[in-house]
């Protein structure tokens, strides 16, 4: 099974911030940065070449979520870009899960690049049970909710989910055995919840079969961004633990 290094969320806005972490992450296991919307929508494209440049792969999340001609549009833009991973909502139904893979394809085809892996958002991890059933209406359980958006993202051609390591052993279960599980809400034992619902430590996201974590806070508001990436890298890449 693919168990990638962390992925650290970098959702600062100053880009003085963003060279202190960049210098801070410098180490082996290397990182892959996450530039999320704050990041992307103050300085663009620009960003993502910066990170690059410093030596880093890019996982760019701006979870896309429209028609499907403008999410084929705008994915064939992202395709372009060289990054590693992107994301797209599962909400949006097959037409726009397929739509966004053509996008992306065809954009790294023009680039004459590898295309990045799309992943498909099933529930976020801020969604607990009373929100999806009180708020969004949906009769059925979350871990129900999240297998089948794996399914159809799956059926839709993607490579992979966003979702809690919680529901990862259940998304296993239905589909083929290199289907990628990205996993956020990761929390070390004693970290903050802030706004995450469904969370896991790494050690437990090893456990349960994630393929990658991602982790944002805890090591960019730590006094120590290096040492809290180490020891979370150490927990989730170890085998004997
Ligand atoms: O379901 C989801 C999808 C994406 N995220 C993103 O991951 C990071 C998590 O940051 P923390 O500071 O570790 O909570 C953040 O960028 C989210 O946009 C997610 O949390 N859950």
């Amino acid at each position: 099974m693919i168990r990638m290094t962390p992925i650290v969320a970098l959702d600062v806005a100053d880009l003085g911030q963003v060279t202190v972490l960049l210098e801070q992450l410098s180490v082996e296991p290397r990182p892959t940065i996450k530039v999320g919307m704050e990041l992307f929508y103050h300085f663009g494209p620009a960003i993502v070449k910066q990170i690059q440049q410093a030596g880093f792969s890019v996982f760019l999340d701006l979870k896309l979520h429209d028609i499907p001609n403008t999410v084929a549009r705008t994915m064939k833009v992202i395709g372009e870009l060289g990054v590693q991973l992107t994301t797209i909502h599962a909400a949006g139904g097959a037409a726009m899960l397929e739509a966004g893979q053509r996008g992306l394809i065809s954009g790294a085809r023009s680039a004459g690049i590898e295309p990045a892996k799309l992943l498909a958002v099933t529930q976020l991890t801020s969604i607990d049970e009373y929100v999806l059933h009180e708020q969004q209406h949906v009769n059925i359980s979350l871990s129900e909710s999240v297998q089948s958006y794996a399914r159809l993202s799956e059926a839709a051609g993607l490579p992979g989910v966003i979702c809690s390591a919680q529901e990862v052993e259940l998304i296993r279960a239905v589909v083929a055995p290199s289907f990628l599980c990205i996993t956020p809400g990761i929390r070390p034992v004693d970290a903050q919840q802030d706004d995450q619902k469904r969370i896991v430590t790494p050690t437990q996201a090893r456990q349960l079969g994630s393929n990658g974590i991602v982790v944002g806070r805890p090591i960019t508001q730590s006094l120590d961004p290096r040492k809290a990436y180490q020891q979370i890298a150490t927990e989730f890449m170890e085998e004997s633990k």
